[in-house]
């Protein structure tokens, strides 16, 4: 098999997004085939693939879940093996945890764990979601690929490699995306009069949802509005007739996610009023709150603690958002952030995590993994 390095790197030239990671999921079967054993069970689901490693002795089965997509964004790292998608990149680790995930199949395929092993090569964690259709299907289809509790990690930029930070409760927030389009009259830049100028609206409308979290939420909660991305008009002098604007929500509960829709709808409605215009507004996918079991995540953080290499730390939850959330509204088990070391953060079109985090992680994972001989 080829080395690991040369795996994630591999890896990191195809970027797919959500559910069309056709190359990626071929790429990843033609190394996890090489790992057969006849203990070993490969399923495919959409772009998706499940590998079962069957215990020797199994009293549980234990999931670890890895994503497997990469975002629209065009890769500045200057890196030899950069993305050859143009305007893609895998911007948040997923190469990573791919690559992670392909030694723990080699790891137990070396050598057969007591209990049974499941792990998910998850598509579209970045959008539309695939953890909650991928978990539907399993409950709905394959109840002997649900695991009884499950794992799973994703890079921290911020810290050094070996530190493994989580914590019982809240990791990741609640989401939703958030789409809004105007539509008002176009027409010629020199009779503004005769129009109704929709990147003026979009830009009052824009400026005005950021005092939703300024404004109507408790200050002594946490929440956030983003938009990431403003679109209208053609040229310089013709005033555009649509406006798009697309962002995201970011809540700790279920409360604050539904009065800021609340709060966002009111002020497209008085938008529709000021502007003379219409506006809808598409919330697109949302996810569940990344809700560590206190159990799992005290364990981990316990065997961190006591791991060679390895420095634990209890860290406070953070508004990212995870689909990885569904595993753990179902089934008891925990995530974890690990130490990738760079300065550019996720989603950066530089980002180039510590290639040295890889080695780290299988081995503490596999531990972990092995260790849990009973379900606490
Ligand atoms: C870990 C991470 O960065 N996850 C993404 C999840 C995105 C969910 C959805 N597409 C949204 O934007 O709301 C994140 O942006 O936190």
């Amino acid at each position: 098999m080829k080395s690991l390095l040369e795996i994630r790197r591999e890896l990191h030239k195809i970027p797919e997004v959500g559910f069309k990671e056709e190359k990626t999921q071929k790429y990843l079967l033609t190394i996890i085939e090489k790992l057969w054993k006849p203990y070993i069970q490969i399923d495919v689901w959409r772009t998706g693939i499940i590998v079962t490693i069957n215990g020797s002795n199994p009293q549980l089965k234990i999931g670890w879940r890895t994503d497997i997509d990469g975002l629209p964004v065009s890769e500045n790292t200057g890196l030899a093996y950069s993305s050859e998608h143009q305007g893609f990149m895998h911007a948040c680790g997923h190469d990573f945890h791919m690559t992670i995930a392909l030694g723990l199949v080699q790891a137990f395929s070396e050598n057969q764990p007591e209990n049974t092993v499941i792990i998910y090569f998850q598509p579209a964690e970045e959008g539309p979601g695939g953890a909650k259709p991928m978990l539907e299907w399993l409950q709905r289809e394959r109840l002997d690929l649900v695991p009884d509790t499950i794992f799973a990690l994703h890079i921290a930029p911020e810290y050094p490699v070996g530190t493994i930070a989580t914590r019982p409760g809240m990791l990741f927030a609640n989401t939703s995306e958030l789409f809004i389009d105007l539509k008002g009259v176009g027409g010629h830049a020199a009779y503004p009069h005769n129009t109704r100028d929709m990147t003026v609206a979009a830009a009052n409308l824009m400026i005005q949802l950021q005092t939703i979290v300024s404004r109507n939420i408790n200050p002594l909660d946490s929440a956030v509005v983003t938009i990431g991305k403003m679109t209208s008009g053609t040229v310089q002098n013709i005033i555009a007739e649509d406006a798009r604007l697309e962002g995201t929500i970011r809540t700790m509960s279920a409360e604050s996610m539904k009065l800021i829709k609340k709060r966002i709808e009111a002020l497209c409605r008085a938008t529709e009023i000021a502007y003379e215009c219409k506006v809808s507004i598409d919330y697109g996918s949302s996810y569940y709150q990344v809700e560590n079991d206190e159990h799992c995540a005290y364990d981990l953080l316990r065997f961190a603690e006591q791991f060679p290499g390895v420095v634990a730390y209890e860290c406070p939850p953070a508004m990212t958002g995870e689909d990885f959330g569904f595993f753990l509204k179902d089934l008891p088990g925990a995530m974890f952030w690990t130490g990738a070391n760079t300065p550019y953060g996720l989603h950066h079109s530089a980002i180039q995590p510590d290639e040295e985090l890889v080695n780290v992680n299988i081995q503490f994972v596999e531990q972990f993994l092995r260790s849990f001989t009973v379900y606490k």
